[in-house]
């Protein structure tokens, strides 16, 4: 046998992490044999699954079983498993440079951030095998790979710059980790500590663990558990192992059922959603299962992307086990297990939504997103995912919430259809101009404060039966042939056209038609898309940054507004000004309409505006 010692250094990013790791984190640390223990019952599932699939795994009878060893004299934890191990490769691979995806995140939020003052958050994202270092101040991993051929491996490392791989004996197959602990981590070495410790995070391993011999958890898959068998507390301590939560969840949803499918599932929606703290696009975390036996980890097919919040199981008996992950993605039956679990659990929200709106509304405040992004692009669950939406309202007050169902149910006898209109902000919306015609008439009008919004209901276009338009659609019918006749002082129709033919020269290619118009009240002019609405125009500014994206507009004048009236008045009298107030009207309703301007053509106008009003 070979003795040569390699030395290898480790990735950058790891030497970052360990870094963080080793001096920063004192909080929380023994959550590292949660993540140890993970990793060992993570090898062990691929070695079921593998054993079910494949002959000529090594060690064949070897029990699956997770054994923790102390030694308080040595100040030694040894965690070993029976698990799939690593060839030299796998070692370099996998231990070596950083897949785990949680660990990814961390970093990237940290090298974001600039500060270290999140690092509580290591617990949610967890640092997998390197957390090992919290507590260790040299980590020996003997290995031997699964695969009959091959040898046993010995890696070794403080954790600082570099590790060494040599090989080892033939060991049987699996993983045997020895923590040589630091000292103000000794107690780790103490059978009690360890016992605590695996109660608290490692309770629901679906594998035997064992503490110096002893067996320390129960093995259940709870979710094939009868409802009335399991309590509050069993449901959060399983939540907090599948999920690396510390907290409760927000719901959970515990359902069987034998038709269409059997299917035993137990989702959870945690209390926060991350991605709204910018840590990034949430990964998948509910795991499909076959009689206990995990197919796939993590699916991002089990469910629909939309769903990627939810953590959880589902099991469902008439996978065949022998599936693979490659033609799982073309499995009539993951997609029907999909849709059932999908269609199950809107139906969850709608029913919580009732029952417990207070939640529901927390549950709406952390998540509408998840649930509009799934409204807009999943076609088959979209008409479920419209009744959950929420929005304010003219009619409500702020904060308060309601839905199209509601909205519908308490409709103007001679209103026909449903209108919504798009702002920043309620207040935003409620000084602009689109409000004005709605408010003459006593309809209701939603609030949308966000682009997708807009864009599902353009997509949508109707709620049973109701067509959903705009309050800024440039052919907008109220019902009325003259929506709001004629104010007695206003300009005189001559003068009107005469200043929209005036202000169509004025303001050029910008506008495709200026107009007087019948919805405004109190303010003096409103732009409208030629388009139908502002929503694409606002979109692609969204998209593109880029103050040129804005199309040309419909312009839309109150000729009775005596801002308006003056501007006539200079026009008339060939006054240079009137053309500078006319751009600025212009700019003024494109903001209200919710358009970016650029600012820098508007301010030399102020400026020249000011110092005109201060003479
Ligand atoms: N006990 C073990 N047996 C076999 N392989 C292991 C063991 N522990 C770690 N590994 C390998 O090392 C890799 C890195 O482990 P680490 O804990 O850093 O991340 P991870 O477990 O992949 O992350 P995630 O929890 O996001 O899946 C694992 O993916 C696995 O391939």
């Amino acid at each position: 046998m070979s003795t040569a010692v390699e030395t290898k250094e480790f990735q950058t990013e790891i030497r970052q992490l360990l870094d963080i790791v080793i001096h920063s984190l004192y909080t929380e640390r023994e959550i590292f044999l949660r993540e140890l223990v993970s990793n060992a019952a993570d090898a062990m599932e691929k070695v079921r699954y593998t054993l079910l699939t494949e002959s000529g795994v090594k060690d064949k009878d070897a029990a699956l079983e997770i054994q923790i060893d102390t030694d308080d004299s040595a100040h030694t934890l040894t965690i070993t498993d029976t698990g799939v191990g690593m060839t030299k490769e796998e070692l370099v691979e996998n231990i070596g440079t950083i897949a785990h995806s949680g660990s990814k995140e961390f970093i990237k939020h940290l090298s974001s951030k600039g500060d270290q003052k999140d690092l509580n958050l290591i617990g949610q994202f967890g640092v997998g095998f390197y957390s090992a270092f919290m507590v260790a101040d040299k980590v020996t991993i003997h290995t031997r790979s699964y695969h009959q051929e091959g040898k046993g491996y010995v890696w070794e490392s403080d954790g600082v710059g570099s590790y060494t791989i040599t090989e080892g004996e033939d060991r049987v197959r699996g993983t045997k980790m020895v923590l040589h602990l630091k000292e103000d981590a000794h107690e780790f070495a103490k059978e009690e500590t360890i016992k605590r410790v695996i109660k608290q995070y490692s309770s629901f391993v679906p594998y035997p663990i064992t503490v110096n011999g002893q067996k320390v958890n129960t093995v259940d898959a709870l979710w094939t558990k009868n409802k009335s068998e399991i309590s509050d507390n069993d449901y959060t301590e399983f939540y907090k192992f599948i999920a690396n939560a510390f907290d409760e969840p927000l719901f959970r949803l515990h359902f069987s059922s034998d038709a269409p499918l059997n299917i035993n599932t137990l989702l959870f929606v945690p209390k926060e959603n991350f991605e709204q703290f910018g840590f990034g696009r949430t990964e998948p975390g509910v795991s499909l299962y076959c009689k206990k036996v995990l197919i796939q980890e993590k699916s991002p097919l089990v469910l629909p992307e939309w769903l990627r919040f939810l953590r959880g199981v589902i099991d469902s008996e008439e996978l065949p086990l022998n599936i693979s992950r490659e033609t799982m993605q073309d499995s009539a039956l993951v997609s029907k297990l999909n849709k059932v679990v999908t269609s199950r659990f809107i139906k969850f929200l709608d029913g919580q939504s009732t029952s417990e709106p207070e939640k529901f509304k927390e549950f709406w405040e952390k998540f509408n997103f998840y649930l509009k992004e799934g409204a807009a692009n999943d076609l088959t669950h979209q008409k479920e995912l419209i009744k959950l939406l929420r929005f304010e309202s003219s009619s409500t007050q702020p904060g308060e919430l309601i839905s199209l169902a509601d909205y519908a149910g308490r409709m103007k006898e001679d209103q026909s259809a449903i209108y919504y209109v798009n702002g920043p902000s309620r207040e935003v919306i409620e000084s602009g101009p689109y409000l004005e015609i709605f408010k003459n008439k006593g309809f209701e009008v939603i609030y949308t404060y966000a682009a997708i919004d807009d864009y599902i209901f353009g997509a949508i276009r109707e709620y049973e039966g109701k067509r959903l338009i705009s309050a800024d659609e440039a052919d907008l019918n109220l019902g009325d042939t003259e929506q709001q006749s004629r104010s007695e002082d206003a300009l005189s129709e001559e003068d009107v056209l005469a200043l929209t033919n005036w202000l169509k020269e004025v303001l050029g290619s910008k506008v495709t038609e200026v107009r007087e118009s019948k919805r405004l009240v109190d303010s003096p002019a409103v732009v409208l898309s030629p388009y139908g609405t502002n929503s694409m125009q606002r979109m692609m500014q969204l998209v593109n940054k880029d103050f040129n994206s804005v199309g040309p507009s419909v312009l839309e004048i109150n000729s009775a507004h005596p801002m308006i009236k003056r501007l006539d008045t200079a026009r008339k009298n060939e006054d240079a000004f009137a053309k500078v107030a006319a751009e600025q009207i212009f700019e003024n309703a494109q903001i209200a309409a919710g358009l970016i301007i650029d600012p820098r053509g508007m301010v030399n106008r102020l400026n020249e505006i000011l110092e005109r009003a201060l003479g």
